[in-house]
């Protein structure tokens, strides 16, 4: 597909709201259709552009998401639960292309999510960046080269304005690390120690998450034996990153058939 495609930022105010913004004026194949912010928040009724501190952009910030929905070919979304999951109904009835970066969704959420991708396309990754994908790609085949003498431990490092724990890319990491094992995450997760909580199981997948200053996101696989250690790492210094996947997953998903994907499927890598 080579024709422009118009695009809604949802959650527009917020970190990556902005930086979308800000990368879609600067994209050859994009314009912004819309930017949608929540019902009382004082950038609703200005200019988007002015809103940022910068030239008006012709964009007027709504609060009214189906309206803006149905005038564009993909919505991008970093926003919360509960807005993100209301976001893919009304994406799916606009036949928009929904691409989903919110994290710390429930299981709830995520079937009400799968429901939506039956009338539509929805990109759904705890993390857009190449490198964080390749990553979850080298994750599972190093777990699956180690045995259990090996223990992983998943950490990841975010500014002390994020709400949720693990980091949605900390589950993707654990995800494929539990799948290169051959076992179900669920069982063996660990997060969250604290007080006596005895030896660790062997077999677990331990979490931990580090909060401060403006850290952008930093995510450390360990592999931890008698003797040594691996440690897989990556390393974000700038949300542009995660932007610029996002508007890639955007166009890919103009031409395919309705269903949920992810960023490998984008990038190519699921096959790996
Ligand atoms: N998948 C990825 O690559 C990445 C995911 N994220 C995730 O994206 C989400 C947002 O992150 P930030 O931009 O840092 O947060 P933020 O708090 O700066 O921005 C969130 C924005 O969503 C808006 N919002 C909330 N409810 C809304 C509603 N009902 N309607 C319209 N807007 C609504 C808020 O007012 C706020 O402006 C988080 O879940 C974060 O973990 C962040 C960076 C990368
Ligand atoms: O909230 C953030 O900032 C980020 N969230 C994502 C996550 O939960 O992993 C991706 C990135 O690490 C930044």
């Amino acid at each position: 597909m080579s024709e422009e495609i118009g695009v809604v930022v949802t959650g527009v105010s917020g970190r990556m709201g902005q930086m979308l913004v800000n990368e879609i004026a600067k994209h050859p194949r994009m314009h912004l259709a819309g930017a949608v912010e929540r019902a009382g928040h004082d950038w609703v009724g200005k200019d988007v552009g002015t809103a940022m501190g910068g030239a008006a952009m012709g964009v007027i910030v709504a609060d009214d998401p189906l309206e803006c929905f149905a005038r564009a070919q993909a919505v991008i979304d970093f926003t919360a639960p509960a807005a993100t999951v209301a976001f893919a109904e009304l994406a799916a009835q606009a036949r928009a292309v929904h691409v989903i970066g919110t994290t710390g969704l429930s299981e709830d959420d995520l079937t009400k999510i799968k429901a939506a991708a039956r009338h539509a396309v929805v990109v759904r990754a705890g993390n857009m960046s190449l490198g964080v994908n390749l990553l979850t790609v080298l994750t599972r085949k190093v777990a699956a080269a180690l045995d259990e003498d090996y223990d992983i431990e998943v950490i990841e490092y975010h500014h002390n304005q994020k709400v949720d724990a693990p980091s949605g890319t900390a589950l993707m990491l654990g995800e494929a690390a539990a799948e290169g094992r051959g076992v179900d995450l669920r069982d063996v997760s660990d997060s969250g120690r604290d007080g006596i909580t005895g030896a660790r199981k062997r077999g677990d997948i331990g979490f931990s998450a580090i909060r401060g200053g403006d850290i952008v996101g930093e995510h450390d696989v360990l592999f931890a034996a008698a003797g040594e250690r691996i440690t897989l790492r990556h390393v974000a210094s700038d949300r542009a990153l995660f932007a610029r996947g996002a508007l890639k997953a955007a166009l890919w998903g103009q031409d395919k058939a309705p269903g949920e994907y992810d960023m490998l499927d984008v990038l190519g890598l699921s096959d790996d």
